[in-house]
């Protein structure tokens, strides 16, 4: 079973696919860590993240082993460089078939990012479009940035969060979208546990 959770920035996809893996025991795939670590790749070259040949070298020599546990890969300027390079069609082409490797595995999955329902995972069991307004997801990423330390105004992530979706959204390639199948859930007005009770409802619906 594979269920694609896709949304805009800090909308809480990553929070409803950790949970709903560890639900049904199945494998959980966050793809924005992916855009995140080409970018970085360049970054740590002092690359300019214009460069789409060197780009969609670092993506087709990506190493996907330990993002998870990679804390800097989490930081807002990280975020903001994967939406430049996830705009490249090679880039995206070449962490595509990893994407679905993962997609397939056994008893499930469970990938969330800004293409899964489209382009990665066209035929997927479930799948969900997490919203929540921008003010909101900022107020959530602000929280989540001070916690781990990093200084940033509100305002200035309120701004970047509304930047990058633009630019998400607007790109030719894969833009972010709801799936025309997919279910969508605005979480504005819910805590993280009352948005996974109305996921589980939603994932449990969708598969009966
Ligand atoms: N429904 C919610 N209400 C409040 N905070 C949330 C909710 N869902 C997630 N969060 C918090 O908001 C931040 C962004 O969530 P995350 O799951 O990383 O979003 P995304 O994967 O869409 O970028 C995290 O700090 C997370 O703990
Ligand atoms: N499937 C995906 C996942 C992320 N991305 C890009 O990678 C950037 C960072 O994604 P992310 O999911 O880590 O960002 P947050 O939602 O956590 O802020 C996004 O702004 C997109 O440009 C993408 O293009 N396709």
């Amino acid at each position: 079973m594979i269920i694609a959770i896709d949304g805009p920035a800090a909308s809480g996809k990553g929070t409803l696919g950790k949970r709903l893996a560890e639900h049904y025991g199945f494998a959980h795939l966050d793809t924005g860590l992916l855009y995140r670590a080409v970018a970085r790749a360049l970054m740590d070259r002092d690359i300019p993240l214009t460069d789409r040949d060197a780009a969609a070298h670092a993506a087709q020599n990506l190493d996907v082993s330990h993002l998870e546990d990679d804390t800097r890969l989490r930081g807002a300027a990280m975020g903001e460089a994967a939406s430049v390079v996830s705009a490249y069609q090679p880039v995206r082409d070449a962490l595509l078939a990893f994407q679905r490797q993962f997609a397939a595995r056994k008893p499930g999955a469970v990938l969330d990012g800004r293409d899964i329902g489209t382009v990665v995972c066209p035929d997927a069991d479930v799948k969900l479009f997490i919203t929540a307004s921008p003010e909101e997801r900022a107020r959530r990423r602000h929280l989540e940035l001070q916690r781990r330390g990093e200084q940033a105004a509100y305002e200035t992530i309120l701004e970047d969060i509304r930047r990058r979706d633009e630019r998400d959204m607007s790109r030719s390639t894969a833009p972010l979208k709801a799936a025309a199948d997919a279910l969508t859930l605005d979480t504005t007005d819910l805590d993280a546990d009352a948005a996974f009770d109305a996921a589980l409802k939603m994932v449990e619906s969708s598969r009966s």
